[in-house]
């Protein structure tokens, strides 16, 4: 097994609890794992060595939220938002016509390149969802084709009932002859749980097949109006609730006192012009959050987590520290990823050299220069993806 020594790294943050932020620092790979991490005047011989030049490591992040594989263009829709049409769940019919419409190697390549684009930006987990076929063979074509160029496949075959099916017709659907045919490659169940989509009780009906069939739960939840999917979330101990933009009180009180963590995707709400989830509020109250990219053709059309981290500094008013959590570790602990082997988020020795060097000299910068690329390069699993600018 070969090793790569990463020396001179002016500042090292691990999000590792005990190891903390390090200076003047050092880190090895061995294979796809950390090796040593240590100050650089102690650092051991490795194979090969690269210098950070003072700059700053961190772990890659962690993207809990997209709807990477799909066809199609919805600029269009994005322009009459911007002219002040609102959102509505309706456009998503949109990109289940093109997607079903498309060839499985054009999906194939279209997510390639999105996941690749995802990884320049630093991101080296990342999950994503169906929900653009909605017929037992689209879904399941979503899912195989998700399965490769993502760490984690959701099902969201409950993202909308499709125009002409009858409702009962496709909940059961959604939960017997879809359901079979996509869990062998899904490691979560979501369900869009928001005036359009699916109401708490059709919602709970979905989530609960998906449970019985060995899946994880998720919800997009309360990103229209207050839809009762944090209730929901909560009362079925999901592991996430995602988008959260319309909270009561009484939904913040309840994922403070739960372990479902509540997930932001500030390129939706920048997108949609939606009222920006209350991140702040969530955190006051000791929820754990995650941030999200949401990279999908309607609502938020970036895989840029560097964007996303920025917007909830400077928009949702996050302290760095906060933003970089939610968008590691958070993520992580969305996806079931907080411990063991497969752990994501952190560095320390034993786990994942998941990592990337910025090209500036602290995590400061992410924020401070918004709107630039700030990842020089990404290491997955040990394996250098993207080489020095
Ligand atoms: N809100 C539901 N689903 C996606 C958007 C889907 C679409 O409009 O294509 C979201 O997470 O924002
Ligand atoms: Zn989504």
């Amino acid at each position: 097994m070969s090793s790569e020594l990463i020396t001179d790294i002016g500042e090292l943050t691990t999000q590792d609890p005990e190891l903390g932020t390090l200076h003047d620092a050092a880190l090895v790979i061995e294979g796809a794992r950390v090796a040593w991490i240590g100050p650089a005047s102690r650092a051991p011989a490795a194979d090969a060595s690269v210098s950070a030049g003072g700059r700053a490591l961190l772990p890659g992040w962690v993207d809990s939220h997209t709807h990477l594989v799909f066809a199609g263009d919805r600029s269009a829709e994005f322009a009459e938002r911007m002219a002040g049409r609102p959102y509505a769940a309706g456009g998503i019919m949109t990109t289940v016509d093109a997607t079903r419409a498309a060839s499985d190697e054009q999906l194939l390549a279209h997510g390639r390149r999105l996941r690749a684009e995802a990884e320049d930006g630093g991101t080296t987990t990342l999950e994503a969802k169906t929900g653009y076929g909605l017929d037992v063979e689209s879904e399941t074509r979503l899912a195989r084709v998700s399965a490769e160029v993502a760490d984690v496949v959701t099902y969201l075959g409950a993202h909308l009932v499709p125009a002409g099916v009858d409702r009962r017709d496709y909940l059961d659907l959604v939960t017997g002859p879809m359901l079979a045919a996509v869990a062998p490659y899904a490691r979560f169940i979501d369900v869009f749980c928001e005036t359009g989509a699916f109401d708490p009780d059709e919602s709970r009906e979905v989530l609960l097949a998906g449970r019985a069939a060995g899946l994880g739960l998720k919800v997009h939840g309360n990103q229209l109006g207050e839809s009762g999917g944090v209730a929901l979330a909560v009362e079925l101990g999901a592991a996430s609730v995602d988008h959260v933009n319309h909270l009561s009180d009484a939904d913040v009180e309840a994922l403070a006192s739960s372990s479902t963590v509540a997930t932001i995707l500030p390129g939706a709400d920048l997108s949609t012009r939606e009222r920006l989830a209350p991140a702040r509020r969530l955190a006051d109250a000791g929820v754990t959050l995650a941030i999200a990219s949401n990279c999908n053709p309607g609502t938020s059309f970036t895989t840029s987590m560097q964007f996303c981290v920025a917007t909830a500094v400077l928009q949702h008013g996050l302290s760095l520290e906060e933003a970089l959590a939610a968008a590691t570790t958070g993520g992580a602990q969305a996806l079931g990823l907080s411990t063991g082997t497969d752990a994501a988020g952190t560095l320390r020795v034993g786990g994942f050299a998941d990592l990337q060097l910025l090209d500036a000299p602290s995590v400061t910068h992410l924020p401070y220069r918004p709107g630039v690329p700030l990842t020089r390069a990404t290491w997955r699993r040990g394996i250098r993806s993207r080489a020095s600018r």
